[in-house]
């Protein structure tokens, strides 16, 4: 167990992240699996769906068939026009949605396309629900679709995206890249 007053070395502990969401990851593949508990976030300060970033919307994202659902309330922190959810944080959510499309694939992606069509204002303080899933998968090409509907059925945002199947090292080797080391 990494002490928080002990740092280790960044590659250590993207290593350790890095199995750990992967072992995590694997148990939710299983498709008769019926843990209707949210899956575990990307990683605690991810902006989508970590539980430790307070600028994050903190996702919790269910299975939904063989899709995934996330109900979501947009407030004060992700205004665009007033009243009214930035496309931003719009998008911000519906990316984040796609990567627990991963968890259904078993590998690792990261976005490659993402594309957004708004229908009708995404309101604050308005609870919507946002479901996607994988239309089909072409080699490393994994193609997704998303809706988000407010309390009324209504459809107010589709979205699309292409996400491309990396490896683990995809992340190593990006962080190895940075400077500072962007990885906790
Ligand atoms: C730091 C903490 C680490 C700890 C993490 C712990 C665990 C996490 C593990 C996994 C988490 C993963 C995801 C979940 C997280 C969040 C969810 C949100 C997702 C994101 O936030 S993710 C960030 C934004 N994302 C990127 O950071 C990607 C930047 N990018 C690249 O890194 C490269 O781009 C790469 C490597 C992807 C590929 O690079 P490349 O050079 O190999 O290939 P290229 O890009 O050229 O194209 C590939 C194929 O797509 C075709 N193609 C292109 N556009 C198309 C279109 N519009 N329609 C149809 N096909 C299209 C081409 O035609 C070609 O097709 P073909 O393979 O057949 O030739």
């Amino acid at each position: 167990m990494t002490s928080p007053t002990t740092p280790e070395p960044a590659s250590h502990t993207l290593d350790d992240d890095l199995a750990r969401h992967m072992s995590g990851w694997s148990k939710r593949f299983d498709k008769d699996h019926d843990d209707q508990s949210p899956l575990p976030s990307h990683h605690p300060m991810c902006l989508g769906c970590g539980q430790d970033n307070p600028h994050g919307h903190q996702l919790e994202v269910l299975r939904d068939g063989d899709g995934v659902l996330a109900r979501h309330v947009f407030d004060a922190r992700h205004t665009g026009a007033p009243g009214i959810a930035h496309g931003g944080a719009v998008a911000t959510v519906i990316d984040d949605l796609f990567g627990f499309v991963l968890y259904s694939v078993g590998e690792p992606g990261v976005t490659r396309h993402l594309g957004v069509d708004y229908l009708a204002p995404v309101l604050l303080g308005t609870p919507y629900v946002f479901r996607a899933r994988l239309d089909r998968r072409d080699g490393r090409k994994l193609f997704v679709s998303a809706e988000g509907t407010d309390e009324t059925g209504r459809v107010v945002m589709k979205a699309e995206a292409l996400f491309i199947v990396v490896g683990l090292t995809h992340f190593k080797d990006v962080n190895a890249q940075s400077n500072p080391p962007v990885a906790p």
